[in-house]
């Protein structure tokens, strides 16, 4: 009753109160999608005995997300168009200066046995700020950290944001989330990659796995990785890895019998086919089904 029935309520009728009303159903809330997988796959690699990096930084230096893994400044990826450079701060000055001019050597010159690039390294190249585009940029601080001190035997593993400044469709958005596994060791082989990657792969409820050479800057080999999915009954691009390359690790300053296999894939996608979401989009937004 409100003042507007000021007297006369008296001569309305009105129903009996239902006491036994169920009142509007509450619903609890739910974990999101991408969160329920990245806990699960977290926890195959800490079962694995990986431990987690620090990703605790979009903004990273074009010196660790690109010039310390052997990318070259002139590579297409380093366009504006495929990588977000930021104008404030759009610079960084705090690189270990001897590391960074071994890297200046190894892309001009090679060394280790590498012919190099032959091109003029350029300083304020590496300097420019940008969203770190994979999380290998994280892997390369680490491996360098490592090497800083007397070599032990790691495994590590990453999972957060990486952005690229690229066109966005049904199944790309300018962020995801990539998923990167390592092992650093003495004297590893592709045999090792193939037997840790078959490995994570069939914890996910992978195991037809299959090998396609390809090429990435900073692996050689490197290698697609393609599982079959009996639900979609076809092959299914499942991730990419390889071997990091010596023009990567010895300017480092890890030793010349150290090798990193690595690997990586994104979050959305298993996510998606997990859970049966065609259009990225449907990810995020209030349409969330679970
Ligand atoms: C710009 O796009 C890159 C992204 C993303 C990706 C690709 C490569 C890496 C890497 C790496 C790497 C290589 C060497 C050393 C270190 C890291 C990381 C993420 C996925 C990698 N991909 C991907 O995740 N596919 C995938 C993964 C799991 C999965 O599980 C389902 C339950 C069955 C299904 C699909 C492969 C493709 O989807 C690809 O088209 C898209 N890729």
């Amino acid at each position: 009753l409100t003042f507007v029935f000021s007297g006369d309520w008296k001569d309305l009728e009105f129903k009996e109160y239902n006491f036994s009303a169920k009142g509007q159903p509450v619903g609890g809330g739910s974990l999101h999608p991408l969160l329920k997988v990245r806990q699960q796959i977290k926890m195959i690699f800490l079962q694995m005995g990986f431990e987690e990096m620090p990703t605790n930084n979009f903004v990273e230096s074009s010196f660790w997300n690109f010039d310390a893994l052997f990318q070259p400044q002139q590579h297409p990826a380093r366009d504006s168009h495929d990588t977000f450079f930021l104008q404030v701060p759009s610079t960084t000055k705090m690189l270990p200066e001897d590391y960074v001019e071994r890297v200046k050597h190894v892309h001009e010159f090679g060394g280790y046995g590498s012919r190099g690039y032959g091109y003029e390294w350029k300083r304020e190249e590496a300097n420019k700020n940008l969203l770190r585009t994979h999380t290998t940029a994280v892997s390369s601080r680490m491996l360098y950290s490592l090497a800083q001190k007397n070599f032990v035997p790691k495994k590590y593993f990453s999972i957060d944001r990486v952005f690229r400044n690229e066109a966005v469709d049904r199944t790309h958005l300018a962020e995801f989330h990539q998923i990167e596994g390592l092992v650093c060791d003495r004297n590893l082989s592709l045999g090792h990659l193939i037997g840790v990657l078959n490995d994570f792969f069939s914890r996910l409820g992978m195991s037809k796995l299959k090998f396609k050479p390809a090429y990435n800057p900073y692996t050689e080999p490197s290698m697609e990785i393609f599982s079959y999915h009996e639900g979609l009954e076809k092959w299914v691009e499942i991730g990419n890895s390889g071997m990091f390359r010596p023009e990567m690790l010895r300017p480092m300053g890890l030793p010349a019998d150290v090798r990193v296999i690595a690997w990586g894939l994104s979050l959305e996608r298993p996510t998606m086919i997990l859970y049966g979401v065609d259009n990225i989009r449907d990810l995020f937004g209030p349409k969330v089904r679970t």
